[in-house]
């Protein structure tokens, strides 16, 4: 079966719009949850097909999970060494954060474990993980070019290293992070620029001691987690597609309510505003060591900016929607320094620049970016090659085309946002979604 969405041109949004759990926090309360000594009860979990791999991976693992039920999931830990063999493989399906960092948790363990996923993850690449690993004891086989499935064979003698990242990857500092707990010594991962932290945080929020110095962060091993409560706030990369649709839709004026809004995740605020984006911070609060804002943003007129390079993993998944804020805007963006996003859920810089040309935008892919000329832009139909955001980020394009857009191949978008075709549609967009 496959999902095409149609969305009609024009309109605004307006109201208030509360978008559905964080997926790198959901993912990562379900492993420390089920690695930590009682019980820990977790909230506002995203019930989005990649953080329901992690648990029912962890489930395969022996832990006993209750839920979801309307974002609430109980997680009965079993320690750090209570995992149990898995009787069958350990299905990532689409998401690369379940099997990069499960690479570094099974790594430790007394059992091998099967890793594999979806036709989209068998083609991400996994060295990245593998040879930091391997240079800690670990033993993981790949398949060629080091693409997925991964068996990890566990052992009890990892070692602590000192990792210089050459990428900026918080799913790589947290796999070595996870390895940490279980090795020799010490671990520590230098990054080449910041990366989200919500593994360092909760670490500490599970009372496991990590110590950050610069732009190296290390854990000892030894210690163990305590169950905690866990209040999972809104994704911001789910509400970057309400922030573009608001900002570039004239009439405008849209509040998002319980925003994660943790500094290494904000750069697509802080791009947004350099475009000329109306923006306000409202409520800014701690929730469970994680700072938390509503947010307002009405229309204002962008104009093209060049991304400073520095930014780029601060808003690493918001890219796709901000090449649309980019072709609504006036005048040329320049992105580059974003070679990452090139092995994502698809090549986006091919994906995003092969779809916005179908609509007549002057769209210039590059090696490490791109280079955008704003303007009015048509519509037509454009193919999101199963990568969730491409799909969401052409539809609020639609919000400023001439003409419906129509967008193939959506169904991943449960990966990350289930239920956002009723979300966008009552904040304003004229969306229709079609299966066949
Ligand atoms: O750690 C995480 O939860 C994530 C890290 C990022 O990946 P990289 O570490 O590959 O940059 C991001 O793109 C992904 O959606 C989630
Ligand atoms: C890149 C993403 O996720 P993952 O790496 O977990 O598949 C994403 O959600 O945009």
């Amino acid at each position: 079966m496959s999902t095409t969405y149609r969305v009609n041109p024009g309109g605004s949004v307006r109201g208030t719009v509360r978008v559905p759990g964080d997926k790198s926090i959901s993912h990562r309360a379900i492993m420390l949850g089920s690695i930590a000594e009682g019980t820990t009860r977790i909230t506002g979990f995203l019930e989005g097909e990649d953080a329901l791999a992690t648990m029912n991976i962890f489930r395969a693992l022996g832990v006993r999970i209750e839920g979801p039920d309307a974002g609430r999931v109980a997680v009965h830990g079993v320690g750090l060494h209570g995992l149990q063999a898995p009787s069958r493989e350990l299905d990532c399906g689409n998401s690369g954060t379940s099997m990069r960092l499960l690479a570094g948790l099974l790594a430790g363990q007394r059992f091998t474990s099967v890793l594999t996923g979806d036709a989209s993850l068998q083609k991400r690449p996994m060295r990245r993980v593998a040879e930091p690993l391997a240079r800690m004891g670990a033993r993981i086989e790949t398949a060629p070019e080091g693409r997925p499935p991964l068996t990890v064979y566990g052992t009890t003698r990892l070692r602590g290293i000192e990792y210089a990242m050459p990428v900026a990857s918080a799913q790589v500092k947290s796999a070595l992070l996870l390895a940490g707990l279980y090795a020799s010594g010490r671990t520590c991962v230098t990054e080449p620029a910041p990366t989200r932290d919500h593994t360092e945080r909760m670490l500490r929020a599970f009372g496991y001691p990590v110590t950050s110095t610069g732009s190296t962060v290390c854990v000892e091993s030894g210690g163990k987690l305590s169950a905690c409560d866990i209040e999972v706030p809104g994704d911001i990369s789910s509400a970057a597609f309400f922030l573009v649709a608001a900002s570039i839709a004239p009439g405008s004026d849209l509040t998002l309510l319980h925003v994660g809004v943790n500094p290494s995740r904000t750069g697509v605020l802080e791009i947004l505003r350099r475009m000329g984006a109306d923006i306000t911070l409202m409520n800014e609060r701690l929730v469970g060591g994680e700072p938390v804002a509503d947010i307002r943003v009405r229309h204002a007129p962008l104009k093209g900016v060049e991304v400073p390079p520095e930014l780029v993993p601060l808003a690493i998944d918001e890219f796709p929607v901000l090449f649309v804020a980019a072709a609504s805007a006036a005048g040329e963006t320049l992105v580059t320094g974003a070679e990452e996003l090139r092995v994502k859920e698809s090549d986006r810089i091919a994906v995003m620049a092969e779809g916005l040309r179908r609509l007549g935008v002057e769209a210039q892919p590059m090696p490490d970016g791109m280079r955008i000329r704003g303007g009015p832009y048509g519509g037509g139909v454009v193919d999101s090659h199963g990568d969730h955001r491409v799909a969401m980020a052409f539809a609020v394009a639609a919000l400023r085309a001439s003409q419906a857009i129509e967008i193939l191949d959506c169904a991943p978008v449960a990966t990350s946002f289930p239920g956002f075709v009723q979300l966008a549609r009552e904040a304003g967009l004229d969306i229709e979604e079609r299966r066949d």
